[in-house]
């Protein structure tokens, strides 16, 4: 096995480990010993469960376990897909001292926490990301939830796993379209809070794609140091939380709108991010530059910045109207006076907003 990065999210009772390197699901001594009772579920997808299920099921040998492999897609992130989790879990007789553990990618990790937040008031939740976008974001900080038709995660709880096991291996087999979109969430990271970080990807923008342990590890650990940090002074996003929603507000109404069936999460971020980030220069806030310099980022890394023709901006506002970060009828979205320095902008313009929406405005 490489060598392990290991990063604390340090929550006090809910403070948890962040591991990262090859051949972790293989080694049941970093999570076997985590499961406190007699029941485990796997919780995975179609997709997934051929590939690395396999790995888990001896070191459960002597547990009541089950697996549920739900369909594949952001289209079943909802809350059937969920009430098949707490089936499962009422089949399997799973107790208070229950663990989860969710083997997937965002999609399956944001369901299965939100199964184990509600399932007698809630229970232990292992993830065990299998994507770079829930390696880099999604796994950790304890946001879990499912879509509704008319907004994306608008149904979820805070609900903090017990470990975070990001191996590698698994990612050997990701689809490069799906690795592209986790790029997406990296480069949030420089451009909402770290501008050396982004220079950095700028610099070299395709030793990531190379899926090299060495610049892998770098970036998924620096992601996820960086969301930790933030996690841990401001768990609930009562204030700092919501910078990591950079660009969030423009992706969710796009995923919303097209029927979480168009686009992947990361490319809705990636355009999000343009979206927002030429916003911030029409309303003063940020040099347009600093945009053209995101785009150019993003398009390097094969990303697209700009939305799909043909959409509604008026769909797109209304979409935008429920997001969870607006308050008391008014746009609150996050932007930037420049690389690595987002803010929350409170009582946006909805005609600016609605304004960005026209492709190439
Ligand atoms: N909770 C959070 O803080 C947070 C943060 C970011 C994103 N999200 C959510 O995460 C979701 C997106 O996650 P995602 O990008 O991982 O998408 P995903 O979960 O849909 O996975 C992407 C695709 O890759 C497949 N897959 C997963 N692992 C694989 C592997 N190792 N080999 C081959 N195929 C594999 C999946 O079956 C799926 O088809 C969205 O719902 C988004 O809202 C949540
Ligand atoms: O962890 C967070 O906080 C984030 O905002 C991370 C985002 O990348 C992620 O997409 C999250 O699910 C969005 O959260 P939401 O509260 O806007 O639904
Ligand atoms: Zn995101």
């Amino acid at each position: 096995m490489s060598a392990v990065r290991e990063i604390e999210v340090r929550l006090g009772a809910r403070g948890y480990s962040i591991r990262i390197g090859r051949g972790l699901l293989d080694d049941a001594t970093l999570w076997r010993p985590l499961l406190r009772g007699r029941h485990a579920l796997i919780v995975t997808n179609t997709s997934v469960a051929p590939l690395y299920q396999a790995r888990l099921q001896p070191a459960l040998a002597d547990l009541h376990w089950r697996a549920l492999a739900l369909p594949d897609g952001e289209a079943h992130k909802t809350l059937a897909s969920v009430a098949r989790i707490w089936d499962a879990l009422a089949e399997l007789g799973a107790t208070r001292d229950a663990c989860i553990l969710a083997l997937g990618g965002g999609v399956v990790g944001d369901m299965a926490g939100f199964a184990a937040a509600c399932w007698m008031r809630g229970i232990d939740c292992v993830q065990m990301p299998t994507t770079l976008l829930a390696m880099v974001d999604s796994a950790v900080g304890g946001k879990t939830g499912v879509d509704h038709a008319a907004g994306k995660n608008l149904i979820g709880a805070f609900h903090q796993p017990r470990l975070v096991l990001a191996d590698l291996a698994t990612l050997d087999t990701l689809p490069p379209r799906e690795y592209r979109a986790g790029l997406a969430e990296i480069v949030k990271i420089g451009a909402l809070g770290d501008a050396a970080f982004l220079a950095q990807l700028e610099h070299d923008p395709m030793a990531l794609n190379a899926r090299e342990d060495a610049a892998l590890t770098h970036a998924i650990a620096h992601a996820c140091a960086y969301k930790a940090g933030v996690v841990m002074r401001d768990e609930t996003e009562q204030g700092e939380r919501a910078l990591l929603n950079f660009g969030h507000s423009f992706a969710h109404a796009l995923e919303t709108v097209t029927g979480y069936s168009t686009l992947l999460h990361g490319e809705a971020v990636a355009i999000g991010m343009v979206l927002a980030a030429r916003l911030s220069a029409r309303l003063g806030h940020a040099p347009m530059a600093d945009a053209q310099r995101l785009a150019a980022l993003l398009h390097a890394l094969d990303l697209p910045t700009q939305p799909p023709p043909g959409l509604d901006a008026d769909a797109l506002l209304a979409a935008m109207r429920l997001d969870k970060k607006n308050r008391a009828g008014t746009l609150r979205l996050i932007l930037w006076r420049g690389a690595g320095q987002a803010f929350i902008a409170a009582d946006v313009d909805a005609d600016h907003v609605r304004a960005s929406w026209v492709r190439n405005a």
